[in-house]
């Protein structure tokens, strides 16, 4: 009798949110913890193109990247075990990319004030759409045109107050909480 993988996930763990709430970090930890692959979109548009996110907008522009991006996203959903997936702060806004989430993926929206986002990215010069002379403005303009499409995530965690850790260990609890992963006491037969 097989004994199943004590992390194994049902589904693909996606990780969305507004640009510094911290997916990439947290998606790392998490990985770590469920020793589970995790596959970063932003960081596999750089290594496919060969040029950092500034250069890509400011040469080949943003639908160019929000093409990447879709087709980056598809691939992963489609071809890989269940897995965690690290998303750039504006795959959301194309409907299409739910359309692909939404078959075989639960969805985390992480989420943070635009004062918590300033003060997280305030020194950080490699996100394009944050290039602008009032960085704090643009942040609270973006946060509002996107909103509604974070709180279409399956689950919303507020990260102000945690800690890259709290905020893997609360996407750990909930993964176990609502069946999206194997339980350890369950043996395969
Ligand atoms: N919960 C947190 N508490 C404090 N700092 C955090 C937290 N999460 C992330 N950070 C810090 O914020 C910065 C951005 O984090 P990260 O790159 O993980 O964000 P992101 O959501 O992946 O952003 P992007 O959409 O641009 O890829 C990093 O310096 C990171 O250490
Ligand atoms: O919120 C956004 O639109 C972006 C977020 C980053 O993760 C990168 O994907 C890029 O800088 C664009
Ligand atoms: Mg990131």
């Amino acid at each position: 009798m097989a004994r199943l993988n004590l992390n194994q996930l049902k589904i693909h763990v996606v990780l969305l949110g507004f640009m510094g709430t911290g997916k990439t970090h947290s998606g790392q930890i998490l990985s770590n913890m469920m020793n589970v692959p995790c596959y970063d979109t932003d960081k596999i548009i750089v290594s496919r193109t060969g040029m950092n996110i500034n250069d890509i907008f400011k040469h080949y522009g943003e639908n160019y990247f929000r093409d990447q991006e879709t087709d980056i996203l598809t691939k992963l959903v489609n071809e890989k075990s269940p897995c965690i997936i690290t998303t750039g702060g504006g795959i959301v806004i194309r409907e299409h990319n739910w359309y692909v989430m939404d078959k075989n993926s639960v969805t985390f929206s992480l989420l943070a004030s635009p004062k918590t986002i300033y003060d997280r990215l305030k020194y950080d010069e490699t996100r394009p759409l944050l290039n602008t002379n009032d960085k704090f403005l643009k942040i609270k303009q973006l946060l509002i045109n996107r909103l509604e499409y974070y709180e279409k995530g399956d689950h919303l965690i507020w990260t102000d107050k945690l800690t890259p850790q709290e905020v893997a260990n609360q996407i750990y609890s909930k993964l176990y909480s609502n069946g999206y992963m194997y339980r350890s006491d369950l043996n395969g037969c």
